[in-house]
């Protein structure tokens, strides 16, 4: 498909669509799933053969059909009611305006959002997504295909500030932190706690903590939130960016 003009229309398109996006997400309060689904589509990225990332895909039933998007077809039909209202808007771009959206209005910090992202129906074959039941080597592996680095990798899983595992999704259940609807640098103060009656910690959560090289961000972004929200904009801006060059 092809690349979307961004001119001053589609800029003005863009802006009605993020202060629905900040109404909707508010009151539906589904600012966790929205973000989940941002990662999804953006997190197929392959910086080898530049296929996958922040294209759509994910709306084909092919792809959101993935075990690993368990869930995620609710995220995808509340983004279509922004989607009849600006069709212009590519789903690329949508998907990952709702994850800016999400992260801003629970509290998080701002992030740079740059439009046009051209959509795509092709969808990789399932596993370029980590698998939380494993390691370190694994979350690198998956990571530096995307072409995102060992610090990006802890400043995104913060993202575990919001929202929670459903059983009947991952097979995970449970929040991480004690305010899901919160981003804030929780998920790293919980990490370090340990066990905590009711809080989840994936595999993929407590390797950060185990990785001589993980777990110094892990205790700088617990001890100072600012230090979090910085790397988290970069982090969340390069994941959204993957495979794009803004016109
Ligand atoms: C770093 C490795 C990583 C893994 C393995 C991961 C796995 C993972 N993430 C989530 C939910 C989950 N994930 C996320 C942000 C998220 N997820 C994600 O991993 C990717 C995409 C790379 C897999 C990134 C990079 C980010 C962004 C920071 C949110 C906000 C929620 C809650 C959604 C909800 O409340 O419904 C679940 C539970 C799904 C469910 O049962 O509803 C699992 C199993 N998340 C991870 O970070
Ligand atoms: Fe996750």
């Amino acid at each position: 498909m092809a690349m979307p003009i961004v001119d001053t229309e589609y800029l003005k398109e863009i802006d009605k669509a993020r202060r629905e996006l900040r109404a909707f997400i508010a009151n539906k309060n589904c600012a966790p799933i929205m973000l989940r689904l941002a990662w999804h589509d953006a997190g197929t990225y392959d910086v080898n053969t530049k296929t996958g990332g922040p294209n759509g895909s994910i709306r084909t039933e092919e792809e959101y059909s993935h075990g690993s998007n368990n869930g995620l077809k609710i995220a995808i039909d509340f983004c279509e009611e922004i989607k009849s209202k600006h069709p212009r808007i590519t789903f690329a771009d949508l998907y990952q305006l709702a994850g800016v959206v999400a992260v801003e209005i629970t509290g998080g910090p701002t992030v740079d959002f740059v439009p046009g992202r051209k959509d795509s129906t092709i969808s990789p074959k399932e596993g370029r997504l980590p698998n939380a039941t494993k390691g370190a080597p694994h979350l690198r592996d998956i990571f530096y295909r995307m072409g995102l680095s060992d610090k990006d990798i802890v400043a995104l899983s913060g993202g575990h500030t919001l929202g929670r595992a459903h059983a009947d999704r991952s097979g995970f259940e449970g929040p991480w932190t004690r305010e899901p609807l919160k981003f804030d640098n929780s998920y790293f103060v919980e990490l370090l706690k340990g066990e905590s009656e009711g809080l989840l910690k994936l595999p993929t959560d407590i390797a950060l903590l185990d990785d001589p090289v993980f777990c110094p961000y892990v205790e700088l972004y617990a001890k100072d939130e600012d230090a979090f929200f910085n790397d988290y904009a970069i982090s969340h801006k390069k994941l959204s960016e993957l495979g794009f060059t803004p016109g």
